[in-house]
């Protein structure tokens, strides 16, 4: 892996967020096996001014850049606003169009009562706080698992894990409500029982387009179910999106396999957001925040701690990919179903 981050603008604030790790795909690697491949020069990269010397890759600077946000919620919800706040605003800063926040960026609770009590609709204080911070920072906002009080609240005292994309005017654009809830028990990590407090969602929502490119929304726990993601890349998608708040067992066995494996079957983007550290006495979180390309290249991550890291999305490279690559073409629906063709 190549740390290409040497000029890149440093960021400690006070809490101390560190800039991630930023790679570059295996191009050498790439054009011997697909000789005739026209391999983005720079498919990823640090925001840095435009270097003079590097006037060669005209367009690689101007293709558009994500920032990919890591914090460690607690069950104070202004400090987390805060936190996300000076993240989103670094990120704006360095010439993100798109910043995702992770799972419960809103707060980590320490039980289902809580994470009730502090949960807000849609319309509430939070989100109205995330809609100026959008407009102000200009950029659109990834917000990856909002405790969300639904219509339905009064009845059921229950809520949604809810995924909102925010347009650059602040604009709700897209809400996916978490479809697969994370009910689980792993030894040597705490049990999840994400339906005691949560519903789960009735749909999936179609991709969105956005200045990075048609994003699908999806939230951690989904990720193992590739049905959801070959589902969004028919719909249309290139960059899936998979805010998370990975547990210390599951996390060094499973995440990195799963986003890059995920990537690689769809050949889209995989925008990872995480949780980090610890949220309070009962409960840590994996982190390892990071983005991969369509070939299955980490081309950003975050370092340990809060902090952001950033990767430029080329989607000429995503369609020569297809194109070489051509596994929608190759699949036999006629043998199990007709999941995964992606629309061109
Ligand atoms: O609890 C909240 O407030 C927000 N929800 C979560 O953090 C959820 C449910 S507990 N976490 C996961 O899905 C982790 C999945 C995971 O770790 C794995 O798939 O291995």
């Amino acid at each position: 892996m190549v740390l290409a981050v040497s000029s890149c603008r440093t960021y400690s604030p006070s809490h101390r967020p560190r800039l991630g790790f930023i790679t570059r795909p295996p191009h050498q690697l790439l054009s011997l096996l697909c000789p005739g491949l026209r391999i983005p020069r720079l498919s990823v990269h640090c925001a840095q001014p435009r270097p003079r010397a590097m006037a060669v890759s005209s367009s690689s600077w101007e293709l558009p850049l994500v920032a990919v946000c890591q914090v460690t919620s607690t069950p104070d919800k202004q400090q987390n606003f805060k936190t996300c706040a000076e993240l989103v605003r670094e990120a704006a800063r360095l010439g993100a169009c798109l910043a995702f926040l992770p799972e419960a960026f809103d707060f980590i609770a320490r039980d289902p009562a809580e994470t009730l009590r502090l949960s807000e609709p849609l319309g509430g204080k939070l989100l109205g706080d995330y809609t100026q911070l959008a407009r102000e920072c200009g950029l659109w906002l990834s917000l990856g698992g909002f405790h969300e009080r639904g219509q339905d609240w009064e009845q059921t005292q229950k809520i949604y894990n809810c995924h909102v994309l925010l347009n650059s005017k602040g604009s709700v654009v897209a809400t996916y409500r978490k479809t697969h809830l994370c009910d689980v028990e792993i030894p040597g990590q705490g049990p999840m029982c994400e339906s005691n407090s949560t519903i789960p969602g009735p749909s999936l929502e179609a991709p969105v387009s956005t200045p990075a490119g048609k994003v699908g929304l999806a939230i951690c726990y989904d990720m193992r179910f590739p049905e959801l993601s070959l589902a969004l890349v028919k719909a249309g998608a290139e960059i899936l999106t998979y805010p998370s708040a990975f547990g210390s067992v599951t996390g060094p066995a499973h995440w990195e396999v799963l986003l890059r494996a995920r990537a690689i079957e769809t050949q889209c983007y995989v925008v990872a957001a995480a949780q980090c550290g610890r949220h309070h006495e009962k409960r840590a979180s994996y982190g390892h925040s990071m983005v991969v390309d369509p070939w299955g290249t980490v081309v950003a991550r975050c370092s340990e701690g809060p902090g952001v890291c950033l990767a430029r999305i080329d989607l000429s490279y995503l369609q020569q990919l297809r194109q070489y690559l051509p596994v929608f073409q190759h699949r036999r629906p006629d043998l199990y179903d007709s999941l995964g063709h992606p629309r061109s």
